[in-house]
């Protein structure tokens, strides 16, 4: 079942510069259930590509319908979660009150939100902490309840901006893997940014390689791994295989003009 359906969709930016080109005829079918990464060098369009998802941005030609509905429809019916390059956590709420803070406006009830809140916090690793304020914890901590908050209301689609760009290697590797974890449980659809290969590797079921000015998709790449994955698997040989069909569709895309 298709979820999300991009159909030649072109987004220019017109500013004091002239026009910028963040997408141009960008064409794309996500299936339920696929875990798709979004790779290219800064200025490629991956942010605004997923922005244009959610409804935050909007094309300026070409057709995008999310779980059957145009994005602005998805997102009043609250169809993804959306998880921000940075936290922005409120400071005067605590961890558990921003979890919940989403759970509030949907109408859950009081003992709904606790349950849900306590699950998304062990899910990230940070059960023992949802009395904390934000700036009691490290950016990483941060951006862990962050994205415990997109997940804490179990929409089908989740929508995840570079959201361990900030962390270290170690907590990023226990993240994946966690991600990785609740992505099998769920079956939930996840459509996610990142600079790193290794990371589009290890998590995807379909790798997008684009490439900027204008932002374009170079390569689709469909996954051959399976979905049970170990960390040890990046030493495989088709895992290296995968990393370097993903360089090669970097290189490619790499025109200066
Ligand atoms: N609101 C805006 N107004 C004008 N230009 C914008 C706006 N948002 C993005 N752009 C431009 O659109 C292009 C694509 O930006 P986008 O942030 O989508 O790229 P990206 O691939 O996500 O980059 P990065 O990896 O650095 O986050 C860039 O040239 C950027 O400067």
């Amino acid at each position: 079942m298709t979820v999300i359906q991009a159909r030649d969709v072109s987004l220019t930016f017109q500013t004091a510069d002239g026009p910028v080109h963040a997408l141009k005829d960008v064409s794309l079918t996500i299936e339920r259930g696929d875990f798709v990464s979004f790779i290219g060098p800064s200025g490629c369009g991956k942010t605004t590509f997923l922005r244009a998802i959610a409804a935050l941005e909007t094309p300026t030609a070409g057709t995008l319908e999310v779980a059957g509905m145009a994005p602005d429809q998805a997102r009043r019916q609250r169809a993804y979660g959306y998880v921000f390059q940075a936290p922005g956590l409120y400071p005067w709420r605590t961890i558990a009150g921003n979890i919940s803070l989403p759970l509030e406006i949907m109408g859950f009830s009081r003992a709904d939100r606790a349950q849900r809140t306590q699950r998304v916090l062990d899910l990230v690793d940070l059960a023992g902490f949802g009395a904390k304020y934000p700036w009691q914890l490290s950016g990483g901590m941060q951006q862990r309840a962050s994205i415990a908050r997109a997940l804490a209301f179990d929409a089908d689609i989740l929508l995840m901006d570079e959201p361990f760009g900030a962390l270290d290697e170690i907590v990023r590797d226990r993240l994946n893997e966690a991600l990785l974890d609740l992505w099998k449980k769920t079956g939930k659809t996840i459509g996610f940014v990142t600079h790193s290969i290794p990371e589009a590797v290890y998590l995807s079921t379909k790798i997008v390689v684009m490439s900027p000015r204008p932002g374009r998709i170079t390569r689709i790449i469909d996954s051959p791994l399976p979905r049970d994955r170990p960390l040890e698997i990046r030493d495989t040989p088709e895992f290296i295989a995968l990393a370097q069909q993903v360089r090669e569709g970097l290189r490619e895309g790499h025109g200066y003009d």
